[in-house]
């Protein structure tokens, strides 16, 4: 391995070409550079002549050391905090985030990170190959508000991008985690209680293709045995790291605006219920899931859930915990349109018996303490910082 101590995000930029592996200021990278076409077939050889057998349905995590995981999207609201967890856990040099977007000098100080585009299969290829990857946790998505806006390319990256992902797990026998949504249900499912295995005829294209997502995956997982595991997610509400791009995002935005101007204008009307849940919840969740025995799994999607508020519920908490003065009014857009086709609440109890899933924020009231507690601590940077890309999608 060659190596080059990046500096800035020039250097970064130059060793992205050379596709290696930055950490703690350094770049290593290949001396063959590019793992490209011949080279990645032999590599794939390499990666099972040199490496142990890895079977992803005999890989038990929590007796196995540690997995050498990778995760696509890690930039994203979830990603920052399922790669903090995961190198707390399985050391911070076998967690390797890889992302679209350029990531911070902090981001790039805190562990492995490769630049990666879902869609260049042969790029993931190259990392899988060269980093012995046991388990790809898969996060590259377009969420549901941005996916309206452009829905082509939700198309590419989450139809497209799992599938080379899919593909790839299946040719190295990979565990494979993808996060499904409560928008693979649709306007046509049983709203309240919605069960794991009901309706699912979603009108959004981001619903759309995670109904693929998961389809695909139930199909990998019966036709070759892929260990392929998906949870449908609430709506995700986390203090330190900003949603990318969905219609719950407006219960993130409200903390911010009650910090900056004792006020908020929210896109949603005032008593659309949706389900929801604290991100430490649901990344303490996915771990478990992640981690769960083979055997304790009776299928590979299941729900999960916490609580269920209304915008104006969630302001009344707001008003008891942080200011009486607070204000919100009702401005509801084309995401309105979205969340009335959503359930109010999921059922989750299969999720609950099986690997024991057991959230720990169920009230309003603890999940505002929780915000503000956070917030105040963190004094979080602004949401609507923009972000750079290495190329187009
Ligand atoms: N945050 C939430 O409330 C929920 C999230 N989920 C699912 O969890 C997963 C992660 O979601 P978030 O972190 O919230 O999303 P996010 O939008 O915050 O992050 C997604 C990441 O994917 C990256 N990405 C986009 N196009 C890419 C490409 N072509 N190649 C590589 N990376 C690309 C983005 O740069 C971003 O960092 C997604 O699958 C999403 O559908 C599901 C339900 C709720
Ligand atoms: C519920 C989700 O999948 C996401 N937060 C979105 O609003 O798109």
């Amino acid at each position: 391995m060659a190596s080059l101590t990046v500096k800035g995000t020039r250097d970064l930029l130059r060793a992205v070409s050379y596709r290696g592996v930055y950490t703690n200021g350094v770049f290593s990278f290949p001396q063959t550079q590019q793992l490209r076409g011949n080279t990645a077939r032999r590599s794939e050889k390499r990666y099972f002549s040199n490496s142990r057998t890895v079977n992803s349905a005999d890989l038990d995590i929590t007796n196995n050391e540690k997995p050498k995981v990778l995760v696509t999207g890690c930039l994203g609201q979830l990603g920052m905090a399922l790669i903090k967890k995961m190198r707390e856990k399985y050391g911070v040099e076998n967690v390797i985030g890889s992302d679209i977007k350029v990531p911070t000098d902090e981001v790039l100080s805190d562990g492995p990170f490769v630049p990666l585009n879902v869609l260049d299969k042969e790029a993931i290829e190259n990392e899988i190959v060269r980093n012995k990857v046991d388990v790809v946790v898969h996060l590259s998505a377009i969420l549901s508000a941005l996916g309206e806006k452009k829905p082509d390319i939700a198309l590419r990256v989450n139809v497209s991008g799992f599938q080379n992902v899919l593909e790839l797990a299946r040719k190295y026998n990979l565990k494979l985690f993808c996060p499904s949504t409560m928008g693979a249900f649709g306007p046509s499912t049983p709203r309240v209680n919605t069960p794991d295995l009901t309706v699912m005829r979603p009108t959004t294209i981001y619903g759309i293709t995670k109904v693929h997502m998961e389809l695909m995956g139930e199909y990998y997982n019966e036709k070759y045995g892929l260990d392929f595991r998906s949870l449908r997610y609430p709506g995700i509400i986390s203090a330190d790291s900003a949603p990318g791009g969905g219609t719950t995002d407006y219960a993130v935005d409200i903390f911010h605006s009650a910090l900056k101007s004792n006020s908020f204008v929210s896109f949603l009307n005032k008593d659309t219920s949706l389900p929801m849940m604290y991100l430490d919840d649901c990344i303490d969740g996915t771990m478990q899931f992640i981690e769960a025995p083979n055997k304790s799994l009776k299928q590979r999607v299941y729900n999960i859930h916490a609580l269920t508020f209304s915008p104006q519920e969630l302001a009344e908490g707001i008003q008891e915990q942080w200011s009486k003065d607070f204000k919100i009014h009702y401005n509801p857009d084309y995401r309105q349109a979205i969340a009335d086709t959503w359930p109010i609440s999921l059922d989750d109890s299969i999720a609950r018996r099986d690997w024991k899933f057991d959230p720990k924020i169920n009230t309003v009231a603890s999940l505002v303490k929780i915000m503000f507690e956070k917030l105040q601590a963190q004094r979080i940077a602004s949401l609507d910082e923009p972000h750079r890309v290495y190329g187009s999608q």
